[in-house]
């Protein structure tokens, strides 16, 4: 089939024939004629040419940024040009891991939407003049040029371009490499080139096939990811902002902060891991989560060790601490300064901004809270709605360990895996003590010898149980016994003073009776 290259370089120089005929003689007529004579070639131009043609600049807008739809289109045709073009511009993305192909200036690359046919060109031009500007003018400019056929002219500027604009946008998040953000101190943020936000590329390994979980559990989180991905419409039609909170707990080294790396490369979400201790009060911390983008999870790790999160009650403490040192004038000045470095964030603030910022700000966002001790946490806090998902990352047990035995060592089985499993049914091992007996600490290390390591581990954590249950034994026995000998010298002074009140009774008694034998007598 002719191309819409070659159809309109025949097109073209018939017009430039005619165009040039006209140049020629366009002075012999008068000037009245010449209007209508022009109005009739553009006419007989557009019969001819029965093509619209849309140009996309690469370099847009007052400053010359780089246009949006430039860099869409792009990214769109790249998919296309690999099967349709034949000259190409290579690119290396994501640290020389994939090779991204986009079509080469002047190369023409068809294609096609509910059955009508486009054509797009790459069309370069450089401007021989140059200017002084303050702001960086490039020498090449680069478009896009869309033809079709006129009669489509509904179906292409709508429906179409929606298309090319959304699927480019889709392979910018596939290719892109994606970033943990930290914030900076605030102290920071003024001045050239200052961020809220510094990152470097995420390449944290670990993914939901790694990650010793039970294999229930981490396929319903899976599940959960995936619908929450999905749910842009479900989230607009029941009025909700479109964020899911989740509450990872358990002590450490269970796989907290391995499941948050597991689930934004499962997502392929940016990371942003907020520090609070640095954020100074709920003015920075606002300004800190509007500076986030969609497709992201927040992560705030340790949040009881994040100062007030936990509510009123350490503040009540502090008070009554307060009141104490406000005597002492020096303790006061040395408390203010320290009160002043430290983070002023409340939970209130940061609830608020969870729950009212975001609905704003709209999208795709996950916010990941970690902790140790689910129990200091305010329940206010961890309510559903805020933290939608509980996730309890608990000891290694048999399917978590087979999961670990995968990775670190490549075996599905062996003959050690049921004492194992009786063993890991009986103490509590987490999978990072699990996964550092397992990994081969030299070559002439085998599989066996890491099982064994593996069993010995496990060993010494039951010696090492049944010892701290002895000593809590022992010390539960020894406060009863403490508890018994109390209540029986209490009862045994109450029986001495009872003794005591008798024998003054009995004294009394014998005055008075003497008394009265006095009295007789
Ligand atoms: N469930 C798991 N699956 C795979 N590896 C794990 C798992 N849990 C721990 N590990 C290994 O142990 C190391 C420590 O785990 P991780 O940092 O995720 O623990 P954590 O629960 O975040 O601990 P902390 O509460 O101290 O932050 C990881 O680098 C990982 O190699
Ligand atoms: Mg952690």
């Amino acid at each position: 089939m002719m191309g819409m290259g070659e159809l309109g370089t025949n097109i073209g120089s018939v017009l430039a024939s005619l165009m040039f005929v006209w140049a020629i003689f366009k002075d012999h007529f008068p000037y009245r004629l010449r209007g209508h004579i022009e109005k009739y070639i553009q006419k007989l131009f557009r019969f001819v040419y029965p093509y619209i043609e849309i140009t996309f600049h690469e370099l847009a807008g007052e400053r010359l940024k780089r246009s949006e739809a430039f860099s869409a289109i792009q990214n769109y045709l790249s998919t296309k040009a690999t099967s349709q073009a034949s000259r190409f511009k290579a690119d290396v993305m994501k640290e020389s891991k994939s090779l991204v192909l986009t079509m080469d200036d002047h190369e023409e690359v068809p294609d096609e939407f509910n059955g009508v046919k486009v054509w797009w060109v790459l069309n370069k031009h450089v401007n021989k003049s140059q200017s002084m500007s303050y702001f960086p003018v490039s020498d090449e400019k680069r478009s896009f040029k869309l033809s079709f056929h006129k009669q489509h002219r509904e179906l292409i500027t709508g429906p179409y371009i929606e298309h090319v604009m959304n699927e480019g946008k889709a392979v910018v998040v596939k290719n892109r490499q994606r970033k943990l953000y930290s914030n900076n101190p605030s102290k920071n943020w003024h001045g050239w080139k200052s961020t809220k936000w510094s990152h470097v590329f995420f390449e944290h390994p670990a993914t939901f096939d790694t990650l010793a979980m039970e294999s229930k559990k981490k396929e319903a989180i899976m599940k959960d990811l995936k619908k929450f991905t999905q749910g842009k419409e479900y989230y607009k039609k029941i009025g909700k902002a479109w964020k899911r909170g989740y509450l990872l707990y358990g002590p450490p080294g269970t796989g907290k902060s391995t499941m948050i790396a597991a689930m934004a490369n499962f997502l392929n979400y940016d990371v942003y891991d907020l520090e609070l201790t640095t954020v100074k009060d709920n003015t920075e911390l606002r300004n800190l989560l509007i500076d986030t983008s969609s497709k992201s999870i927040l992560v705030i790790e340790d949040i009881d060790c994040s100062l007030d999160l936990t509510g009123q009650r350490e503040k009540k403490k502090e008070k009554d601490e307060d009141n104490k040192e406000e005597i002492d004038p020096i303790k006061k000045k040395e408390k203010e300064e320290s009160d002043n470095k430290s983070s002023k964030v409340t939970l209130s603030g940061l609830l608020n901004f969870i729950d009212g910022l975001w609905s704003a700000c709209g999208g795709e966002r996950i916010i990941v809270f970690t902790t140790n001790h689910v129990d200091k946490l305010d329940p206010a806090l961890i309510r559903r709605g805020r933290m939608d998902k509980h996730i309890e990352m608990s000891y290694c047990g048999f399917e978590a360990f087979k999961v670990l035995a995968n990775n670190y060592l490549d075996i599905d089985s062996h003959d050690l895996y049921g004492k194992i499993e009786s063993m890991l049914g009986e103490t509590n091992i987490t999978p990072a003590d699990v996964a550092e007996n397992l990994m081969p600490k030299s070559d002439e290390e085998d599989v066996e010898t890491c099982l064994n390591c593996l069993i010995e581990a496990l060993e010494e954590v039951k010696k090492e149980e049944a010892r701290k249950k002895a000593e809590e034994e022992e010390a539960r026995l020894k406060a009863e016994k403490e508890e018994k000998e109390k209540a029986e010298s209490a009862q045994e002074s109450v029986k001495v003073d009872e003794n005591s009140a008798n024998s003054v009774v009995k004294e009394n008694g014998f005055h008075k009776e003497g008394d009265a034998v006095g009295v007789d007598t």
